[in-house]
């Protein structure tokens, strides 16, 4: 599977904030974007996801396993078929339980969600614990895996996630970037927005939205010269 997102743009009334956005990416691996706060990488991925419309740019995918592809960005079925959206807010109904949360989103019903919490998806984000708690009393990293846990109800191929780890302690930023991890070794492509240096070194490949649009960067564990190229 490839994808190849070519020359977005975006502008808010006469803000142009996303100018020409350009990238490629193979089955198995994560992407990062990095960028200071209003630069745009909400944007980006609301568009990719299909939250927002871009103004001009394509989102094709190439997948040979599939009867149809094209342009993602104009296919809203075939994108909810192969797109998975974690937003920065959570989805989830507040009201509701964990579990009849889950159950709007796992389409076979109990016995696939029985499945996904006893070997699948929800027991590697570790959910079993606070299945039955009302999602208003969870903390933010128990609702940021439900909120994973939902995206993936799907089974889609490319998973995009706007700061999974914002404000989650340690352990649980790395449930969830072991989940990544396993994502993308079964085949599946990640993109994320991050300001998280654990986050950041975990990406295969990362780039730094400024000024609309998107240069390529190599973290190499030196914090200063990152903040400066921001
Ligand atoms: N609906 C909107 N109408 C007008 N301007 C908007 C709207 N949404 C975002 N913007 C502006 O677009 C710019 C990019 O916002 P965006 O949320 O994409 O940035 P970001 O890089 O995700 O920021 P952060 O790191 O703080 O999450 C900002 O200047 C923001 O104020």
């Amino acid at each position: 599977m490839k994808i190849q997102i070519s020359h977005i743009r975006k502008s808010y009334r006469h803000k142009e904030v996303l100018k020409d956005i350009t990238f490629s990416a193979f089955s198995g691996t994560s992407i990062g974007i990095l960028g200071e706060n209003g630069c745009g990488k909400s944007t980006l991925l609301g568009i990719l996801a299909g939250a927002l419309k871009a103004d001009e740019g394509e989102f094709l995918l190439e997948e040979p396993s599939l009867s149809e592809t094209g342009d993602l960005l104009h296919r809203p079925a075939l994108r909810s078929h192969v797109v998975g959206y974690v937003p920065q807010t959570t989805p989830l109904l507040e009201e509701l339980s964990v579990k009849d949360n889950l159950r709007l989103w796992y389409p076979g019903g109990s016995d696939t969600l029985s499945q996904e919490l006893k070997s699948g998806v929800l027991r590697d984000l570790q959910v079993h614990d606070f299945l039955n708690r009302q999602v208003l009393k969870l903390s933010g990293g128990m609702k940021k895996r439900v909120s994973i846990g939902c995206a993936v109800a799907n089974h889609p191929q490319i998973l995009i996630l706007d700061e999974p780890g914002a404000a989650l302690d340690l352990v649980c930023k790395q449930v969830i970037l072991d989940y990544l991890q396993g994502f993308c070794r079964q085949g599946g492509i990640v993109i994320m927005a991050s300001h998280e240096i654990q986050e950041i070194v975990s990406c295969s490949r990362t780039f730094i939205l400024k000024d609309g649009t998107l240069k390529p960067y190599t973290f190499d564990g030196d914090i200063g010269k990152l903040v400066h190229a921001l």
